[in-house]
């Protein structure tokens, strides 16, 4: 504490600074990596351990939607939103979300040269998960949603315009989340004095993301209002998935009903429903493509589990030409190679909890609030818990479930645990599972010889030097 209010008087930061040591206070973080400790911490009701406050700026970004809502507001909305991720409404979405893919392929072939193209999927990879959760927030609306939140685009050269980036301060919201997974304190308060000019100012950048939000919110009201002019579709099951917008649609139309009785503070609103697309985008795009990326870079540095991948998506699909939503659920191969690929690199490398109150973990004594950090990617890299193999590739490892792949039930958490977990995480397997069956069924693919393997940490794990991989046109060769 001393050393703060040093360092704050040093820089002229004075009362300002030593208010600001008083409202906000140094906070203990501990770290917690034991497995059995981890599962009490995920799964014990929520009134012991609620999720951290997120960074203001983070806020700003991932919306006030599932992630970051707490209580009865966060029970409501989780309830509504989840039949949206249930797996057999999501294997709905199979042939269109499959349209996507071979779209992004054939823009491939079309820059191949005598059947070669070098890709740097970590961009290709984004633009193609937007589309996917696109699809899964607004299904028939998808046009409009596109048109709401537009998406970045490396084949038609936009850049990046979407509500996660662009006109938000993105770059300050990575360094500041670098500082946080190091857990710097000092530099956090000197962050907490710095956002008062980054949030409230009308400054140049701040007015143009006003602006954008205002803009989004208005045409989302239109969109709302055209579909609740045909309410009585959005009853009915065509067949066609179940969207975000037209689940909360129906929850918020019962609400409205004189019979409800629902408290005002639970019922949706249209901007609850603009909050819960941020958080969609914020919490799905960049994971999956991620993931996609990092499966990609695996797979090109292990050919012989290229080739077995490829050989059960051919087994499996037979003559046809995308995989079927049956074909997706029978990919073993690709099952396990995706769990290793998100114990070896899981996007998300932490999380944080916060006591409630004065706790008992274990043997341990926890005063309240502590934040307890659970460091998701040293749990998957414990050779205690995984064996001596810990960093290798080694999807062998999971051939008989994930349960039994290490010494404790539980040690692959890439989607947390508990009633928190991840709502998205069956969308990601399904959209990773039908992009690269179908990029197997065309190409094989090695790394670029510029390729610098270098996995960084900056909010997300990601490839620092970006991930350019050369892919071979199946159909080439065979002539
Ligand atoms: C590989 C891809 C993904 C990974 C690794 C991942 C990981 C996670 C993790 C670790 C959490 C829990 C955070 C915590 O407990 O503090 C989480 C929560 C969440 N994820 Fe994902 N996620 C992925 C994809 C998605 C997708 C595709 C969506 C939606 C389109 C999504 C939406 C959410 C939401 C809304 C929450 C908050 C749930 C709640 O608190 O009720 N995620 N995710």
């Amino acid at each position: 504490m001393e050393e703060v209010l040093v360092y704050l008087m040093k820089n002229n930061v004075g009362v300002i600074g030593a208010t600001f040591l008083v409202w906000f206070g140094p906070t203990v973080r501990l770290t917690v990596s034991d497995p059995d400790l981890i599962r009490e911490i995920f799964t014990s009701k929520s009134e012991f351990y609620e999720k951290n406050e997120a960074h203001p700026l983070i806020k700003q970004l991932e919306g006030d939607g599932l992630l970051s809502l707490k209580g009865e507001k966060w029970a409501h909305h989780r309830k509504i939103i989840t039949p949206t991720f249930h797996m057999e409404n999501l294997k709905l979405l199979v042939p269109v979300a499959a349209k996507s893919v071979v779209e992004m392929l054939e823009k491939w072939v079309a820059e191949a040269d005598s059947g070669e193209v070098e890709i740097e999927v970590w961009e290709w990879f984004q633009t193609l998960t937007e589309d996917i959760i696109t699809r899964t927030a607004f299904g028939s609306s998808y046009e409009d949603g596109k048109a709401i939140f537009p998406t970045s685009s490396p084949a038609n050269g936009s850049c990046c315009r979407g509500i996660s980036k662009g006109s938000h301060p993105w770059v300050i919201v990575h360094s500041r989340f670098t500082l946080a997974i190091q857990n710097i304190q000092l530099f956090e308060l000197v962050e907490k004095i710095r956002l008062i000019e980054h949030r409230f100012l009308p400054t140049k950048r701040n007015m143009k993301s006003w602006k954008l939000d205002k803009e989004i919110k208005k045409s989302l009201m239109n969109l709302i209002a055209r579909r609740r002019e045909n309410r009585r579709e959005e009853t009915q099951d065509h067949g066609c998935p179940k969207d975000l917008l037209g689940l909360m649609l129906i929850a918020s139309a019962k609400e409205s009903e004189p019979s409800s009785n629902s408290s005002p503070p639970s019922r949706i609103t249209v901007h609850d429903i603009a909050e819960e697309c941020k958080s969609f985008f914020f919490a799905g795009e960049q994971t999956t493509s991620n993931l996609l990326t990092w499966t990609t870079v695996l797979l090109a540095m292990h050919p012989q589990w290229q080739v077995r991948a490829r050989d059960e998506v051919v087994k499996v699909c037979g003559p046809r030409d995308v995989p079927s939503k049956d074909d997706v659920a029978k990919l073993k191969t690709l099952s396990v190679i995706l769990n290793e690929t998100l114990r070896l690199y899981p996007p998300i490398v932490a999380t944080i909890r916060r006591a409630k109150a004065d706790m008992e973990l274990g043997d341990y004594k926890i005063p309240h609030g502590t934040e307890l950090l659970i460091p998701i990617i040293a749990v998957h890299h414990d050779q205690a818990i995984w064996g001596t193999d810990a960093s290798e590739f080694n999807p062998a490892r999971f051939s008989d479930g994930v349960a039994r792949a290490a010494r404790h039930p539980v040690a692959l958490i890439p989607f947390g645990l508990g009633v928190r977990t991840c709502i998205g995480q069956n969308l990601a397997i399904l959209q990773a599972k039908l992009t690269l069956a179908i990029i197997l069924q065309r190409f094989s693919f090695t790394l670029a010889p510029h390729y610098r393997h270098a996995p960084t940490v900056l909010m997300l794990l990601y490839p620092q030097y970006g991930a350019p991989i050369i892919f071979r046109s199946l159909a080439d060769q065979r002539s």
